[in-house]
């Protein structure tokens, strides 16, 4: 399977503090890849620089074969445009409706007329799971995972080939997590996606990611499959993933999960 990202040799130092070293990571074409470490590990900081927010003190990020770092703003912004970004805290605009928010990217980016911006958002809302009289809505009057959704609206308001996510289900009840893990699933299935999603949610990690990465000490220590990172012989993989919130999570998965495409 082919690599959509490939990091090489990725530094990120912030003073004195060095948070990536050396790094190196693919992200496959088509797989949901679920990025762990502990807190301060630098899982926000690699988002922020496969996205172009960041830019990294070495190192090189190729996105679909061209170098991200190498490009003049004009095209490495073009190039951005077709990752979609969910972050942390939705990042809506608090002053426009969810509507507004999605039209923006397509009157901006895609050039779209206000009305015909407002018919594709609508598609968008749909296929975020929302009701169409949320469009309405400013950010302040949802609920945390209707947050979630307007925000994974606007993400896809582009149509990206690669939604980057940066703890999705955090502080989602865990019916409405388990019901945004499947939208994810669902969404890459029917649009054929990639995701890399940063994420502390052991339920999610075990239901809808392919390969997970871990990041420890500046790198990825080790991705693969879930049973190939379990079985890394690491204090910490040990303990999140064999400890109690680890055992709960992968008994509380069905035996058979959609196979990878
Ligand atoms: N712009 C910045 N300037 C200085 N330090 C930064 C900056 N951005 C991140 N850092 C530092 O880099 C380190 C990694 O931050 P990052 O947010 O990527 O961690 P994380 O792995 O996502 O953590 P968490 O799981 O707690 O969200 C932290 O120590 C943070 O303080």
């Amino acid at each position: 399977m082919s690599a959509v990202i490939e990091v090489r040799g990725l530094r990120n130092q912030f003073g004195r503090q060095v948070v990536h070293e050396a790094l190196e990571l693919n992200l496959l074409q088509g797989e949901i890849l679920g990025v762990v470490g502990g807190s301060g590990t630098g899982k926000s900081v690699l988002l922020r620089t496969l996205v172009g927010l960041n830019r990294p003190q070495a190192g090189s990020v190729r996105l679909f074969g061209q170098d991200l770092l190498a490009l003049p703003s004009g095209p490495r912004q073009a190039l951005a445009r077709r990752l979609g970004v969910l972050f942390q805290q939705g990042a809506l605009f608090s002053s426009l409706t969810v509507s507004e928010n999605i039209e923006l990217p397509l009157i901006e980016h895609a050039g779209l007329s206000r009305p015909d911006a407002r018919r594709l958002a609508a598609l968008k809302i749909a296929l975020a799971g929302l009701p169409a009289a949320a469009g309405a809505k400013y950010p302040s009057q949802l609920s945390g995972g209707m947050v979630k959704r307007a925000a994974l609206a606007r993400a896809l308001a582009l149509d990206p080939a690669i939604l980057l996510l940066d703890e999705p289900t955090a502080g989602l009840d865990p019916i409405s997590a388990a019901a945004f893990d499947q939208l994810l699933l669902t969404l890459r299935d029917a649009l054929g996606l990639t995701v890399f999603m940063v994420t502390h949610d052991l339920d999610t990690l075990h239901a809808i990611s392919d390969r997970i990465a871990v990041l420890a000490g500046g790198r990825v220590l080790v991705s693969g499959q879930l049973a190939e990172v379990v079985a890394t012989d690491d204090p910490w993989i040990r303990d999140y993933f064999q400890g109690p919130r680890g055992r709960a999570a992968a008994g509380a998965q069905p035996s058979t999960r959609t196979p990878q495409p």
